[in-house]
């Protein structure tokens, strides 16, 4: 997904928001798009199809969302998908290169640790890179590990902050329950390591729910 502000706010022109081919959104349902201008009376979604017309889609846009690729099957690691989806996504950090230099580029696309540094390759082998704009999209850890200590800890999820570092797989993500406020008592250790492990998990239950139909698509949408 491609977000654009060549027009302004002030003005009440449409932004634009373009969905690449083959993307979530239209792979979900054609409604969605429209579903979406409805929600964002300032948004104007086009539809671009194929990779010739990668260009149109990315030039002048201000934030691109790539969450294209393979996604799990239960019994697979992120690390599983790297063959198929290390390719997708340089061709197209190199089309962004070309066309957008200086968008923010979110990676949803796993395995994410990977794929982020595969992107940082490309644009600095074409003199664009910029670390304050590639992010890994972690999100999903961070209301995970909330929801989980939140459950456990008996408090409204709404009021629960856990900070989560490290990177999106296993034993890379690294929920700091020792941070979280409130702090709640009377949580064990084993609480903690459980709470810890069912977060890093987590992606993982979702695959297996879906049993080979997807990932947690719709929670990053
Ligand atoms: N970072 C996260 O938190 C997070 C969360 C959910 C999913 N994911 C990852 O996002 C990716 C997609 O997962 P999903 O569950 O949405 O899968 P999905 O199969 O529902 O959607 C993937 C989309 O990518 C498209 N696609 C495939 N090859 C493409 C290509 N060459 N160019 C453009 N688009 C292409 C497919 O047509 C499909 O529409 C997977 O790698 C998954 O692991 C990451
Ligand atoms: O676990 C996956 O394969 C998808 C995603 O990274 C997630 O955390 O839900």
């Amino acid at each position: 997904m491609v977000v654009s502000s060549e027009n302004n706010l002030e003005n009440h022109e449409p932004h634009r928001l373009c969905w690449l081919p083959l993307q979530i959104f239209l792979a979900i349902s054609k409604k969605w798009p429209f579903n979406f201008i409805m929600i964002c009376k300032f948004y104007e979604a086009v539809g671009y199809m194929g990779e010739e017309n990668l260009g149109k889609a990315l030039e002048g846009a201000d934030l691109v969302i790539i969450p294209a690729g393979v996604p799990r099957k239960p019994g697979m690691t992120r690390d599983d998908l790297f063959n198929i989806n290390a390719g997708i996504v340089k061709g197209l950090c190199t089309a962004i290169a070309k066309y957008c230099p200086h968008a923010l580029v979110n990676m949803i696309s796993n395995p994410v640790n990977s794929t982020v540094p595969i992107a940082a390759e490309v644009f600095r082998k074409a003199g664009t890179y910029d670390e304050k704009r590639l992010f890994g999209v972690t999100t999903l850890d961070v209301v995970r590990a909330k929801t989980f200590y939140a459950g456990k800890a008996n408090v409204p999820v709404s009021g629960v902050d856990v900070p989560v570092v490290g990177g999106h797989a296993g034993v890379t993500i690294l929920p700091l329950f020792s941070q979280a406020t409130p702090q709640a008592n009377g949580l064990s250790h084993d609480d903690i390591v459980a709470l810890t492990k069912r977060t890093q998990d987590g992606g993982t239950e979702v695959v297996e729910a879906k049993a080979g139909k997807g990932s947690a698509t719709l929670s990053m949408a």
